[in-house]
């Protein structure tokens, strides 16, 4: 029986395959038409043709994306049918049901029916592949008839333990064919509003967010194919750890940033200050930058005396100070109000011209437009009112803002002296990411340097309207000259249809949002949303201002300066009381032994954590040991890195075994992570990684900060209690360095031990 059940999956699977190629061979070969009818001339526009072999590439692409674990459940339903569950729908040329997509609403079951709550379900089937074989099969049955009825079923370690204990690769894998009830409620649910999922370490809220974002695309398609959705992660590594999930879930219109690149042409490096990012993270730097753009608008002091072709005319403080008031009157963003202003500026002086010439009488009094001209193009009045209102770009006024005292002295009267110190930087400093919401902030209410902008939107709205009917001729073209081969219907109507959406698509959301700051996404998912602070916060509801927000985050794990405290602190002066809370609970990550000593160390510290249970035991209890300083008095740091990290490198041959063939992380605080890192470089050369973003080697050593949001089979952490009292680490530093590994942990300290931490021999 067991195994007439397995030979009856792997026939089904072959033929999901089997449908999968044909699919795919389907699409080669429009690929290949459309390829051809070009090439036979019948075309008029190469770039046109290229943009349909784009399409059937783009969709060809996505059908090998979803080739590894193809299908991975079945149900069994009340009414005797089956239904198979996969990363796709799939069904026969003539629209018999194959597979149906996790997304769909009814595969909901899959991952909801429980035995109190069958939903329809008397057995739920994980199928476990290898390659396009069925491995094995394991089953729940819900319906207790079913299991009355005492037929053999088909037990094993469970694939959700399987795959919690598979090895770390260095990048996250989706968790499509084990999502857990409670996740699927949050990935499911409604796109309106702002969602906050609150869940301590290793509870999925990554995975959690990245399949939303791939949900809330198949099921609300229609919004969400223009306006896009918005992925933001705290750094660009944790981006590169993310990055292949939502292509092995098919989707590939998402547009992924870190905070550092939320302002197009713009990459804020980590703000390494923390007292400065805080300061820039404030709610008082929204008066700051609307001061300095204000300060860009200046009443001259006196009268100027302005040339003219040789005519003197007078420009008054009082003339510009009502031109200004005119001009801030429009409400526009100050360097398209300032076309206003030069306007107004500019017909008054032209009519004092006018008089000066006519009471000269010479010239032709008559063509004012020639006054007009001859004013606009008088260098006297050009400098004249620039210097009144200088038209400014963001980076500009923010660089010259902290980089020039006289302008910070200026506008900064609510700063103390030590504030302002905190917020000057060379003219010429990289941009961190604190800067980038400022940056914003200023762009806001500066708008666009080119005055023709609305010109320039509807130009270019235009053009991509004629684009697309271009499109549709030449796609008519095609099917033309295909039907003159005798080949029908290979593009039909239908695809012209679809064809158009998806180019808009191709160029909306993923393209043209990426380098567009004003873009309105329809959704956007936060990770690591603790770490916001209120004026990154102001940025992204600023991209959103429908306020669709799916908000991940640990409100334990803080450790930006800016982050926050309590998400409703943080999200209030956003959201007012409008968001929802849900809470995930349990750990996925880190067995249970590990889990206990993080919580007894955060608690110990006076640390409020979420303490999510731990789904697993794991083979291993932490070890912490202290070492002795080095004999030989070669404590290089005065913070006893030698006999530290003397000690990591006789360990680390062992912890290299136990991860076995996986990943193993050093986490330590300052000048530690570089003499970890040179030690074992020295000693593993190439298989030591710098950092996060570098897990193809097997061995990293990296900060807590970068550590965040990432795990490894076995994490080793140097001095914890230096990254318990780390000036604005704060104890969740060291709770994240604890809660990062999926097998084992190591402390060694020869410091004082954070207390709440137990002491094992050294040599453990
Ligand atoms: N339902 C699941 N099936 C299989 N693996 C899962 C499941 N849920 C979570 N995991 C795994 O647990 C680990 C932790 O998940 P994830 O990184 O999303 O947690 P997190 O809550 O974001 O953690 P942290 O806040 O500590 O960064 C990942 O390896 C993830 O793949």
């Amino acid at each position: 029986m067991l195994d007439a059940d397995l030979a009856h999956e792997r026939v089904y699977v072959k033929g999901l395959y089997t449908r999968l190629d044909e699919l795919r061979e389907e699409k080669r070969t429009q690929l290949a038409a459309v390829r051809k009818a070009g090439a036979i001339g019948s075309i008029q526009n190469i770039s046109e043709r290229d943009a349909f072999a784009a399409m059937y590439e783009d969709r060809l692409a996505q059908l090998d994306a979803v080739e590894d674990r193809l299908v991975f459940g079945r149900l069994d339903l009340d009414g005797g049918e089956s239904q198979y569950i996969g990363r796709i729908g799939l069904s026969t040329e003539d629209l018999r049901r194959l597979m149906v997509d996790w997304r769909a609403p009814e595969a909901s079951h899959f991952y909801q029916a429980t035995a109190f709550d069958r939903q329809g379900v008397r057995r739920r089937r994980h199928l476990i592949l290898q390659g396009r074989d069925v491995k094995a099969i394991e089953d729940d049955v819900l319906d207790a008839e079913m299991l009355a009825d005492g037929g053999a079923h088909h037990q094993g370690e469970g694939a959700l333990l399987a795959a919690l204990n598979s090895k770390r690769t260095g990048r996250m894998a989706d968790i499509v064919s084990t999502i857990q009830a409670e996740q699927d409620r949050i990935i499911r649910a409604p796109m309106s509003g702002a969602l906050v999922v609150q869940g301590g370490p290793g509870t999925g809220k990554t995975a959690v967010a990245l399949h939303r974002a791939a949900y809330l695309l198949y099921s609300h398609r229609d919004r969400l194919k223009s306006a896009g959705v918005l992925l933001v992660g705290p750094s660009s590594s944790f981006m590169k750890y993310i990055e292949r999930v939502l292509p092995s879930l098919g989707e590939t219109g998402v547009v992924m940033s870190s905070v550092g690149r939320l302002m197009p042409g713009i990459t804020g490096v980590p703000e390494a200050d923390a007292r400065v990012a805080a300061l820039k993270g404030s709610q008082r730097m929204v008066g700051l930058i609307a001061a300095a753009v204000a300060n860009r608008q200046r009443i001259p002091a006196t009268e100027r005396i302005l040339d003219v072709e040789g005519y003197k005319i007078l420009l008054s403080p009082r003339q510009v100070r009502r031109a200004r008031d005119k001009a801030r009157a429009t409400g526009k963003p100050y360097n398209e109000a300032r076309n206003t202003f030069v306007k107004i500026l500019l017909r008054e002086l032209t009519e004092q011209l006018q008089s000066k010439v006519e009471a000269s009488g010479s010239g032709n009094t008559t063509d004012r437009s020639y006054l007009a001209e001859d004013v606009r193009q008088s260098r006297d009045v050009r400098v004249a009112v620039n210097l009144c209102w200088m038209p400014m770009t963001a980076e500009k006024l923010v660089s010259e803002l902290f980089g020039r005292r006289s302008i910070l002295d200026s506008v900064a009267a609510g700063f103390t002296e030590e504030e302002r110190d905190l917020l000057r930087r060379p003219v010429d400093a990289p941009w961190t990411e604190a800067d980038v919401p400022l940056l914003d902030e200023a762009a806001e209410l500066l708008g666009e340097l080119d005055a023709s902008t609305g010109h320039e939107a509807a130009r270019r709205e235009s053009e991509r309207r004629r684009d697309l009917e271009n499109a549709q001729q030449t796609l008519a073209n095609i099917d033309a000259s295909l039907r003159d081969q005798g080949i029908d219907g290979v593009v039909g109507a239908e695809e012209l249809v679809a064809f158009q959406q998806e180019q808009e698509t191709r160029m909306t959301a993923a393209e043209r949002a990426v380098g567009d700051r004003t873009w309105a996404y329809g959704h956007i998912i936060v990770d690591e949303a603790q770490e916001l602070s209120y004026m990154q916060w102001r940025l992204l509801v600023r991209r959103c201002p429908v306020k669709s927000f799916t908000i991940v985050g640990d409100i334990a794990q803080t450790s930006a300066a800016a982050g926050a405290s309590s998400w409703g602190r943080a999200l209030r002066p956003f959201f007012g009381d409008r968001w929802t809370l849900e809470e995930l609970t349990v750990n996925y990550r880190t067995p249970s032994q590990i889990t206990e000593a993080a919580t007894r160390m955060a608690a110990a510290a006076g640390l409020v954590v979420s303490t999510p249970k731990a789904v697993r035991e794991g083979r291993w209890d932490p070890i912490v040991e202290r070492v002795t300083p080095a004999a030989d008095g070669t404590a290089g740091h005065g913070d006893g890195s030698s006999a530290v990290v003397r000690r990591l490198l006789e360990v680390l041959p062992g912890e290299l075994e136990a991860a076995d063939g996986g990943l193993v992380a050093v986490i330590a605080n300052g000048p530690l992570v570089r003499t970890a890192r040179e030690a074992l470089r020295a000693a593993y050369g190439k298989r030591v990684g710098s950092g996060a973003g570098s897990f193809e080697q097997d061995i990293v050593v990296l900060d807590p900060r970068e550590a965040k949001g990432l795990e490894f089979d076995v994490v080793v952490v140097l001095e914890p209690s230096a990254l318990l009292d780390h000036e604005h680490g704060k104890v969740g530093d060291l709770y994240v360095a604890m809660t990062r590994p999926t097998q084992r942990l190591r402390l060694i300290s020869e410091g004082p031990l954070p207390a709440g931490i137990g002491q094992v021999a050294a040599g453990a």
